[in-house]
């Protein structure tokens, strides 16, 4: 998919610019995100590709430019609200209850999506269950759903977090490097069984990554970072076989 002519974009960064000290992580950013889009980010490490999804959700506010979701503005607006408008991360922060089981946890996703989180409420009684039942389901995860938390292995561990995030009804992921940390052997399995839940769940996703083989199979659109601005855009095939971008991301 090109990422032209396809309507309004789910996500638009324009004129982005943020700087700490004298590190420049966004020197004039302008990136689309289109419906059905699986845009993977890459460049070189420090360039600024986890600050990008910093701003996009609301933990990070730039220096200048905006972000939009829909058409609507969410530069600087708090986290929790840009949630709320449909952009969730994936894989943030630790975010599973430990001690509660798989199920529960997505329960308790639902009913924060739901705004009646109350730990003090019993959780069976929290509607949505079916649903949740179904997104542990296309994440592969059914089988381990009564399992606590902590036992879980780290592919698994993974999938279940993207079960929660679609939990929140997301129109657009945002994740940082997905399969990191899962064994090698696991990796494209994991990464597989994702991409598939997001395209079932019609989620588009923004994806910073380092690994090019997943690049090459499972993004739609590559947008190379690098001293803070976009250097490149367009599709796997094309980018990856950059000599510019062999040289200057892939080479190192
Ligand atoms: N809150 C912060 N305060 C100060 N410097 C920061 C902050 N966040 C990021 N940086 C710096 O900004 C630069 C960009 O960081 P960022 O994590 O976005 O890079 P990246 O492209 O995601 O790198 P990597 O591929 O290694 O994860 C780095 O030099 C980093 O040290």
């Amino acid at each position: 998919m090109s990422g032209h002519d396809q309507g309004q974009p789910l996500l638009q960064a324009e004129g982005l610019k943020l700087r700490f000290g004298g590190i420049i992580a966004a020197d004039g950013i302008n990136l689309s995100l289109f419906p059905g889009e699986h845009l993977a980010i890459i460049g070189p490490n420090g360039a600024g590709k986890t600050t990008f999804l910093n701003i996009c959700t609301g933990y990070l506010k730039p220096n200048a430019g905006r972000v939009s979701v829909g058409g609507q503005e969410i530069t600087g607006r708090p986290p929790r609200r840009i949630t709320r408008m449909g952009v969730a991360r994936a894989f943030q922060i630790p975010q599973l209850f430990t001690e509660q089981t798989v199920l529960e946890n997505m329960l308790l996703a639902g009913s924060i999506r739901e705004r009646r989180w109350n730990l003090l409420r019993r959780l069976d009684g929290i509607p949505g269950r079916a649903e949740m039942e179904h997104l542990l389901d296309l994440v592969g995860c059914a089988d381990v759903r009564n399992r606590l938390a902590s036992e879980l292995p780290e592919g698994k561990r993974k999938l279940v977090d993207i079960a929660l995030a679609l939990a929140l009804k997301p129109k657009v992921l945002l994740m940082d490097e997905p399969t990191s940390g899962v064994a090698s052997a696991d990796k494209f399995g994991v990464m597989e069984t994702l991409m598939n839940a997001l395209r079932e769940a019609h989620v588009s996703s923004v994806f910073v990554e380092h690994d090019m083989e997943m690049v090459k199979l499972y993004a739609t659109r590559v947008a190379v970072w690098a001293q803070g601005i976009i250097q490149m855009t367009g599709e796997p095939e094309v980018v990856l076989n950059d000599p510019d971008v062999i040289r200057n991301v892939i080479g190192n």
